[in-house]
C-alpha cells in the first residue's frame, strides 16, 4: 500500500477502525502509539506495535520526513481491554448504587444493617452491589466464560424473616441496572425476577486457585466504614493462572483531590441535617484501575447525575510518592483494633522514625491512598489465625504495583492469590509501600520487632 504523508494520519485510524489517530485505545490509558521498522526488503516502515502518545508524535514526524512506501499490519487487540472497560463501567454503577444506599442507611440509622454468622456486618448494598457486578460481568463477556469468587452468599438473604430486605436488594439492582446505558452498558430488558438476582449472587461461586481465570469481587469493602458514613470502597479483580492480571478500586467517598476530603468529612458529619448535595462542582469519589505489566494506574471520576460516561471520561494517571525517608511518611492501617495491631504498629513507626499520625481509613481506600501518593505505607498485621481474603487485597496490590509501589508480606514475598479464598502463607502481615526503599526498611523494622511484641 502507498501512503503520501498526508494521507497517513487519516489511514491509521481507518486501518485500526478509529476515528482519529489519537483516539484513545485502551481504556483511557494508551493513545495509539506505533514503532516503526524499516525492512531489509522493501524498505518500508511497518507499524508493528502500539505505543503512547510521545512516541506516536516521533512517528509521525518521522513519518512526514520520510514518504516511502509503507506496509500498514493491524495490531493485535490489547490484552484484556474488554474486560477493563467493563470492569470499570461495571465498578462505577456499583458505587453510583452504593452512594444511594448509603445516604439512605445513614439517615435510617443502623436498622437496615444485618450480622453475617461470623458477626460481620451486611448490608443492602454488599448484595445489591455484588448481584449488578455479576449480572453485567455475564452479559457483556458471555454467562459461560465468567467465573467469580465474591464475598456475599444468599444464605442470610434467603431466611424467610428477610423478605423485606430481599425486596429491598431486588429494587436496588433492578434500579441501578436501568441505569446502565448511561454507563455505556446494556441494561436488562425487563426486570431482573427475585430468582434472577439471587442467581446473579450465588453465581459468584467460583473457588479461584492456580489455573484459569476468575473475577475476585469484595462487593463493599470496609462495610463498617459504609454503615458509619465514612470511607468503603467496591473491589473487582482478574485473576489469570494464580497472578492479578486487571485490577479496578472504587472509591465512592475518596475525592478526586486530597483536599476535597476535610469537606467530605464535614459533609458526613452532618449529613442528616442536610438536603442531599446538587452540587456537581467537586468530584466526591474516584474509580482507580490497572493492568499488570503496564506500568500505569489510571483514575477516573465517578459519573454523577444524569451524565453519561463518555470513555475513559477525563482518566488521568497516578503514581505513587517519591518519599523514601520514613521521617517524611504518612503510614495506614486499618481503622478496626481488632483486624490490625495497632500497638505493634505504633512501635514500629516509632523505630523507624515515622512522625505523621497514622492515617487510619476503612477499607482499600488504603491502597488507593498509596497509589495516588497521599501516603507512603500501609501495614495490616491481622491477630494469629485469621486468614486474609484474596477479595481484601487482589484489586488494590495489582494497582499500587503499577503505580510504582511495592506490595509483598511481611517476609517481604509477594502476595499468592493462587491458593484459593485466602492469602494462604501469609507471613505475619502485609506490607506494602511507595518505593522498594521504603519497603525494604520497614521490612527490616518487622523483623527487629517482632520477637519482642506479643503477636
Ligand atoms: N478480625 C479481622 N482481622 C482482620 N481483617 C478482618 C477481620 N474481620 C474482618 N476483616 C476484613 O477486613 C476488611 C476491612 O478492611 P480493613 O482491614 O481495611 O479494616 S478497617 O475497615 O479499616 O477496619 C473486611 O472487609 P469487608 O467485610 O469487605 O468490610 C474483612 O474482610
Ligand atoms: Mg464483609
Ligand atoms: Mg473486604
Ligand atoms: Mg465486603
Amino acid at each position: 500500500m502507498t501512503l503520501n504523508s498526508l494521507s497517513l494520519a487519516a489511514k491509521i485510524p481507518q486501518i485500526l477502525g478509529q476515528r482519529s489517530a489519537y483516539t484513545p485505545n485502551y481504556v483511557g490509558k494508551f493513545f495509539y502509539f506505533f514503532s516503526c521498522s524499516r525492512t531489509h526488503q522493501n524498505s518500508s516502515l511497518q507499524i508493528v506495535s502500539l505505543s503512547k502518545l510521545n512516541q506516536t508524535q516521533n512517528f509521525t514526524s518521522s513519518i512526514m520526513e520520510d514518504p516511502k512506501r509503507l506496509s500498514l499490519s493491524s495490531p493485535e487487540p490489547e490484552k484484556y481491554s474488554k474486560e477493563m472497560e467493563v470492569a470499570v463501567r461495571a465498578v462505577q454503577m456499583a458505587c453510583s448504587l452504593c452512594q444511594k444506599i448509603q445516604d439512605s442507611v445513614i439517615s435510617k440509622a443502623t436498622s437496615q444493617v444485618q450480622a453475617k454468622d461470623d458477626n460481620s456486618p451486611v448490608t443492602v448494598a454488599d448484595w445489591s452491589v455484588q448481584a449488578t457486578v455479576s449480572w453485567i460481568l455475564s452479559e457483556s463477556l458471555g454467562n459461560t466464560n465468567v467465573s467469580i469468587l465474591a464475598e456475599e452468599d444468599v444464605q442470610t438473604l434467603s431466611k424467610a424473616d428477610k423478605s423485606g430486605l430481599l425486596e429491598a436488594v431486588v429494587q436496588n439492582v433492578n434500579e441501578c441496572l436501568s441505569e446502565a446505558p448511561r454507563f455505556g452498558l446494556k441494561a436488562p430488558q425487563m426486570f431482573l425476577t427475585t430468582a434472577e438476582v439471587l442467581e446473579a449472587i450465588s453465581h459468584c461461586n467460583s473457588t479461584g486457585g492456580p489455573t484459569g481465570r476468575f473475577w475476585a469481587l469484595d462487593p463493599v469493602d470496609g462495610t463498617l466504614g459504609f454503615v458509619r458514613g465514612d470511607q468503603y470502597a467496591v473491589a473487582l479483580a482478574l485473576i489469570e493462572d494464580g497472578e492479578v492480571v486487571l485490577g479496578v478500586l472504587g472509591c465512592p467517598n475518596y475525592p478526586m483531590r486530597k483536599e476535597w476530603l476535610n469537606y467530605h468529612h464535614r459533609y458526613h458529619r452532618i449529613i442528616s441535617k442536610l438536603t442531599p448535595p446538587t452540587s456537581e462542582s467537586w468530584d466526591k469519589g474516584c474509580v482507580i484501575y490497572a493492568k499488570k505489566g503496564s506500568g500505569e494506574a489510571w483514575m477516573q471520576p465517578l459519573i454523577r447525575g444524569q451524565k453519561k460516561l463518555v470513555w475513559p471520561n477525563s482518566a488521568r494517571p497516578v503514581q505513587v510518592s517519591s518519599i523514601d525517608n520514613p521521617a517524611l511518611a504518612t503510614f495506614c492501617e486499618p481503622v478496626e483494633k481488632a483486624n490490625s495491631s495497632h500497638s505493634f504498629t505504633a512501635g514500629l513507626a516509632h523505630s523507624v522514625g515515622l512522625r505523621t499520625q497514622p492515617l487510619r481509613v476503612y477499607s482499600m481506600v488504603k491502597y488507593a491512598a498509596i497509589a495516588r501518593g497521599d501516603a507512603e505505607i500501609f501495614m495490616k498485621f491481622a491477630r494469629a489465625g485469621y486468614k486474609e481474603k484474596i477479595w481484601d487485597h487482589a484489586a488494590g496490590v495489582v494497582i499500587i504495583e503499577e503505580a510504582g509501589g511495592v506490595v509483598t508480606d511481611a517476609g517481604g514475598r509477594p502476595l499468592d492469590f493462587s491458593k484459593g479464598m485466602y492469602l494462604e502463607g501469609l507471613d505475619r502481615g502485609i506490607i506494602a509501600c511507595a518505593g522498594a526503599k521504603l519497603h525494604d526498611k520497614i521490612i527490616k523494622a518487622v523483623d527487629a520487632s517482632w520477637n519482642s511484641s506479643s503477636l
